[in-house]
């Protein structure tokens, strides 16, 4: 008889990795099932996801957008729930067997925190959860024997190279980074660029927050600090190479001086097929190397004064506590400012600097206490807007 099949709550089912991982789902065979999906603002695309997928819920997160909207097309067995808190009922429901963190940004950590404290495994790509809480989230995860299966494609990639040895073998963790569109500019030009050119991401296509968080390299900094909490490695063991072709999605050395990298074109539905099929590897959609070609891959070490954004995820990788908040934050409302046309492109990562500074540091927080310094972080940001 065949599995009953696994039923995942896709939560940010209209964004990139959402309909990526709907892709994934619909290729499935039957062997995974939509059991809940979520939007914040397209609407639309969330009853056209949902007249395909069949999900026994939908949440639409935006209350006021969601109250306005008619839903007069949405399948009959589907149940509609409107606002954020919504989506901490439905990851509790027992029929769900696994959560897909995809909501963007600081908006995602109640919905994992929720999924993790209800017992079920969180495939992540929701990397901020991590930035922001990690020391939280990953004692969460542990005392409830909750499994995290990380979805960012350096993660996954990590994740599948360290079942190469033990914990205690590993020496080093190398991120890999594209380098984002601004790789060749120097520090004239980058004053200069536009949001259209921040969103053109040479590899991969994103959604607007973190190719622009890719343009800064600040993207690899709260990939630092996630590998830090998600993998329990320290920061001086985690380090960062630029790899434009992004075929490479992460290294890890062992203590015998083995490499052990993990290789596929970039295409996201291979850690997300990765994280959902978990333990199982099966024959997917994604692209594959093609080996009756010629390529080339290159390798290079970011220069620290290029980009400074690397040093602040180090630092919050190390420090800990209240850093990966405020940074993320700081962020956040930042990359807000510049896609708004408010901020400099280049004012980006000193504005984070500026915030994580002068900021009161805590050793052990709260969850309730960094949820309040998420709120005094954007505000010091909207001190360097201009108007
Ligand atoms: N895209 C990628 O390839 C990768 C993404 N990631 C991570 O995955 C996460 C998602 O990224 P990506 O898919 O690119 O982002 P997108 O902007 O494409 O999608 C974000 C999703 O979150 C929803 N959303 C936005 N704001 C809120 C809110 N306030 N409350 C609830 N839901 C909200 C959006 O709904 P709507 O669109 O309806 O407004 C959408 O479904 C991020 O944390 C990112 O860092 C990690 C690795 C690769
Ligand atoms: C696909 C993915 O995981 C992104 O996080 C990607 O790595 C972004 O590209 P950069 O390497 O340019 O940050
Ligand atoms: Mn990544």
């Amino acid at each position: 008889m065949a599995d009953a099949p696994r039923k995942i709550a896709v939560l940010g089912s209209t964004g990139s990795i959402g309909t990526n991982a709907l892709r994934v789902i619909a290729a499935s065979g039957g062997a995974l099932e939509v059991a809940a999906i979520s939007a914040h603002s397209q609407l639309d695309l969330l009853v056209a996801q949902a007249t395909e997928f069949a999900p026994r819920w939908v949440v639409a997160t935006d209350s006021k957008a969601a109250e306005k909207f008619d839903w007069s097309k949405l399948p009959k067995g589907t149940e509609l729930l409107i606002g954020c808190d919504e989506l901490n009922r439905v990851v509790a429901q027992p029929e769900i067997d696994m959560v897909l963190a995809a909501i963007v940004g600081r908006a995602g950590l109640e919905s994992t925190w929720a999924a993790l404290e209800n017992k079920k495994t969180v495939a992540l790509a929701n990397k901020e959860s991590l930035v922001m809480a990690g020391s939280l989230v990953m004692q969460l995860a542990r005392k409830q024997g909750a499994q995290i299966l990380p979805v960012d494609s350096e993660h996954s990639a990590i994740f599948q190279a360290l079942q190469a040895g033990q914990p205690t073998e590993v020496e080093r963790i190398v991120l890999t980074a594209s380098g984002g569109p601004f790789r060749q500019l120097n520090q004239n030009q980058l004053k200069q660029v536009t949001v259209a050119e921040a969103l053109e991401h040479p590899v991969w296509d994103m959604g607007p927050k973190i190719t622009v968080d890719s343009a800064t390299m600040m993207n690899k900094a709260l990939e630092i600090i996630e590998a830090r909490w998600l993998f329990d490695v320290p920061s001086e063991r985690i380090d960062v190479s630029i790899h434009p072709q992004s075929v490479v999605h992460s290294l890890v050395e062992f203590v015998d001086g083995s490499v052990i990298a993990q290789m596929s074109p970039p295409d996201m539905r291979l850690p997300i097929q990765h994280a959902l099929y978990y333990p199982q590897r099966v024959a997917g959609v994604a692209e594959r190397v093609d080996w009756g070609t010629s390529f080339s891959l290159e390798f290079s070490p970011p220069d620290p004064e290029r980009y400074p954004a690397l040093e602040l995820g180090h630092q919050c990788a190390r420090e800990g506590g209240t850093t990966g908040t405020v940074l993320n934050a700081a962020n956040e409302a930042a990359v807000g400012a510049f896609l708004a046309g408010e901020l400099h492109f280049t004012e980006i990562v000193p504005a984070c600097r500026s915030v994580l500074q002068s900021h009161n540091f805590d050793s052990d927080p709260t969850l309730e206490s960094l949820v309040e310094l998420d709120r005094w972080a954007r505000e010091e940001v909207s001190h360097w807007v201009f108007a």
